[in-house]
């Protein structure tokens, strides 16, 4: 374990990561493997790390790879993922295979609006200073487009206001939300410019006092919605089908389960927007404050049966990602994805996103009503446990494959399997 002398290391950040790696080495006496681990696990893309963070010293890799099978509206495209967790993308290929029959996913959006809200405190009539507001919808068009002059050239910009008086321990509060098309951008430097150039003139206009201008991750403009129907014979008949519907209404009805329910979509949508240079905090946030928008935090898809009896899933989500900005340009890994998804706008990627969140649910449905997840999950972890054990080379499939057959992917056995293996060699 490293013991930290002190963690003030004057000017770190003014340092070159290998300044800042030897620096760490020596504050942390780390042990030379460790500080080669880093170096190799950086090497070739240090210089892009140091660009798109502070105080870099490395860079850590996660696998991507290709959902298959995936069919939306009526298009077969090859979907990376970047996962470090077993099973997430095989549940996704198997999903969108059972699918196929019946088309696919189809998918729509609201188009790609981001909102900021600018907080506006003090005044004794927030009504008054709502409305004085709405009064300057167009003074405030002309402040917003004059911030993105390049934004409004290619059809986006300033859309609309919304304004809401809210309750708060210290009284009410008038917020405003400036409403922008925000076209293939995320948006988020968009929007906090135009929110911070808004406020000064707010406060000229109303008297109030301005404090927070930034964008809302509840992007409920920017929804992406998703529906497909799994045949019956796919599913595995009425019984599974049934059980899937019994599992979604416990979700829907227990925060709990919910909470799971939902870790199980983002599994799949966490993986694009990170395959893509996206943010995946961005994208989460979004998604668990819209699975509580009716007051109480919910299931964030939606599962029914159809008039033949098919299993209908259905997702709606706020799908705030972009191709331009943030990492998605400069990262070449996220442009290669992107090349592989053959997607040309923000608004393609966010349907792709969410159908993968619906195929991702449908498989742990499927799994968790039929065999529970470890027999699918556990079966493709075991590789992960032999390498956490120390299996190398050809170890890795010999000890994987023997913890699947005795059906128990366990630590300690997978110790007593490698022993046995090396024990044998050295016979
Ligand atoms: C694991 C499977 C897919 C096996 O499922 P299976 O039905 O045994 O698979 P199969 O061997 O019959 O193959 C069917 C298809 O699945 C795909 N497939 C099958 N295996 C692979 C593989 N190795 N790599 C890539 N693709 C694979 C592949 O498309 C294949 O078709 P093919 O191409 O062969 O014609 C299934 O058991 C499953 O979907 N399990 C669910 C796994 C899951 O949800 N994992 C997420 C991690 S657990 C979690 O974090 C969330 C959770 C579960 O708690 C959420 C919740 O509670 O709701
Ligand atoms: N709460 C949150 O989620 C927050 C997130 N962030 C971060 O913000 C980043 C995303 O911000 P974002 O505003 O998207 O990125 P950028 O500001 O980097 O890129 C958007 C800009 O790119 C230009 N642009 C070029 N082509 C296009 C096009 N086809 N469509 C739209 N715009 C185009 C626009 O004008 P121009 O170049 O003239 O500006 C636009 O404003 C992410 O890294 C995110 O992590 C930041 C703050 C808060």
């Amino acid at each position: 374990m490293s013991d930290v002398t002190s963690s003030r290391i004057e000017g770190f950040h003014k340092l070159d990561p290998a300044g800042r790696l030897q620096a760490v080495q020596r504050q942390a006496n780390l042990d030379n493997k460790s500080v080669s681990d880093l170096v190799e696990a950086a090497s070739g893309n240090i210089e892009l790390a140091d660009r798109l963070v502070e105080n870099a010293i490395s860079s850590m890799s996660i696998p991507v790879g290709i959902a298959t099978n995936m069919t939306v509206d009526g298009r077969d495209v090859l979907v990376p993922m970047a996962s470090e967790e077993s099973s997430v993308i095989a549940a996704v290929c198997n999903s969108a295979k059972r699918c196929r029959p019946t088309g696919g996913f189809k998918t729509s959006t609201s188009g790609p609006l981001m909102a900021a809200q600018i907080q506006l405190l003090g005044a004794s009539d927030p009504e008054n200073v709502r409305l004085q507001v709405f009064e300057r919808i167009d003074d405030i068009r002309t402040i917003c487009e004059e911030i993105d002059p390049l934004l409004v050239k290619l059809g986006g910009g300033f859309r609309d206001l919304d304004i809401r008086v809210i309750d708060t321990a210290e009284g009410p509060m008038t917020i405003v939300h400036i409403i922008v098309d925000t076209r293939d951008a995320m948006g988020a430097n968009a929007v906090n410019s135009m929110a911070e150039a808004l406020a000064p003139k707010l406060e000229e206009w109303t008297g109030a006092r301005s404090l927070l201008r930034i964008l809302t991750n509840l992007a409920d403009r920017r929804v992406a919605r998703v529906r497909a129907v799994w045949p019956l014979e796919e599913i595995g008949g009425e019984k599974v089908r049934d059980d899937m519907l019994s599992a979604y209404h416990f979700a829907d009805a227990d925060p709990y389960r919910a909470a799971t329910h939902n870790k199980g979509i983002m599994n799949g949508i966490s993986a694009v927007v990170l395959a893509t240079g996206n943010d995946t905090r961005a994208v989460e946030a979004g998604a668990h404050a819209f699975a509580s928008k009716d007051g109480r935090y919910r299931s964030m898809s939606r599962w029914e049966k159809d008039g033949d009896g098919n299993l209908v899933g259905i997702l709606e989500l706020p799908m705030a990602v972009g191709l331009v900005g943030g990492a998605t340009k400069i990262h070449p890994t996220a442009q290669a994805n992107l090349k592989i998804l053959g997607v040309t706008t923000a608004d393609e990627l966010a349907r792709i996103i969410v159908a993968v969140g619906l195929a991702q649910n449908f498989g742990a449905l499927r799994a968790l009503a039929t065999t529970g997840i470890q027999k699918g999950h556990m079966a493709l972890h075991a590789q992960n446990v032999a390498l956490m054990v120390g299996a190398t080379g050809e170890e890795i499939d010999l000890v994987a494959n023997e913890l699947k057959s005795l059906g128990k992917v366990r630590q300690d056995l997978a110790e007593e399997i490698l022993a046995r293996l090396r024990q044998g060699a050295n016979a």
